[in-house]
């Protein structure tokens, strides 16, 4: 059962870090229950906002829809009490619906509506898509911006006014006039957050268009460097979000982008960099090759991003 409703999470979330972590995988590409449900006890020890299992850098496109309900039961199992967990809704709309049935049963505290599979969409398709979701579901809904589904502001507007527990819009596109139309059609009834690819590259740009939050792949492996990053942005420190940047961000981002995919193969690369191997990734996907990793292993050590100087442990 939820123990917020749809007004409390996005409150709740709409102030602090999001962490999208890592599912991780044995030797033969299953599910490891006992390493992720260590990683998620690590990641929940700091003061993140909210907990999405199973999104993108959680490899959910990968999971069939009983993996997802085991990999978001476990997440809840282990930090639900501490942190709110949300679940992915994906592909087509009796499979998102099954993915919110599922989570609403886990426990877990809201929905991310991931973009349906493949095909083009245009707005009243993507209307009635998450309509459904929304009103299958009693758990607060937030709407991916991303690949095949692109929502107009009025549509997303439409959606805020059907549904009370629609509660957010995810950005993973970048568009700057859009994403101005989207917050002038709805305000403060929505949260906004970002989530382009290593979303800490745009975070202080898109604060100024409403997204006070973003979802966080690299809190995977450098949590404190992550936060630190996080609360400069909140507080508009210029001078100290481009020193992480240069001392960080920008050099990952080279070798983030030697090859497709590495978005998230990078993550789990990072974790076996600091010691907390959570398995490779699953084909299409492929891991990291041995001098990408040796790269970015000298990269955290030289930029001593696994530390920030203080103790931003949970109170
Ligand atoms: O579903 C996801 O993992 C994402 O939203 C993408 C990443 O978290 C992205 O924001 C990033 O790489 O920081």
């Amino acid at each position: 059962m939820a123990q917020h409703t749809p007004q409390e999470l996005a409150a709740r979330l709409k102030d602090g870090l999001l962490s999208f972590p890592v599912t991780a995988f044995d030797a033969d590409l299953l599910f490891d229950e006992h390493t992720y449900r260590q990683h998620l006890a690590w990641q929940a020890s700091y003061p993140v906002a909210g907990l999405f299992a199973a999104g993108g850098t959680g490899e959910g496109f990968s999971l069939t829809v009983e993996e997802t309900a085991t990999v978001v039961a476990a997440a809840v199992a282990e930090v639900g009490d501490t942190v709110p967990v949300l679940a992915p809704a994906a592909g087509n709309t009796a499979q998102a619906i099954r993915n919110a049935t599922d989570a609403a049963a886990a426990g877990a505290e809201g929905l991310l509506l991931l973009p349906p599979y493949l095909t083009e969409a245009d707005q009243e398709g993507l209307l009635a898509h998450a309509s459904a979701v929304c009103a299958a579901t009693d758990l607060g809904v937030i709407a991916y911006n991303r690949a095949n589904a692109v929502y107009s502001a009025e549509t997303i507007a439409r959606l805020a006014e059907r549904h009370e527990n629609f509660i957010g819009f995810k950005d993973g596109i970048g568009d700057i006039e859009h994403l101005t139309k989207v917050y002038a059609a709805n305000g403060d009834r929505l949260f906004y957050l970002g989530g382009l690819p290593t979303a800490e590259t745009f975070a202080l740009p898109l604060l100024q268009l409403g997204m006070s939050t973003y979802s966080s792949a690299m809190y995977n492996f450098v949590p404190e460097f992550a936060l630190a990053f996080y609360a400069d942005v909140r507080a508009q420190d210029r001078a100290a979000v481009t020193e992480k940047l240069n001392r960080f961000v920008l050099p990952y981002l080279q070798i983030r982008d030697r090859a497709k995919g590495y978005g998230v193969s990078i993550i789990k690369g990072g974790l076996k960099a600091v010691g907390r191997d959570a398995g490779g990734v699953r084909p299409p996907l492929q891991d990291l090759t041995a001098t990408d990793l040796a790269d970015l292993k000298t990269l955290i050590e030289t930029s001593s991003a696994t530390t920030s100087g203080t103790s931003l442990q949970r109170a």
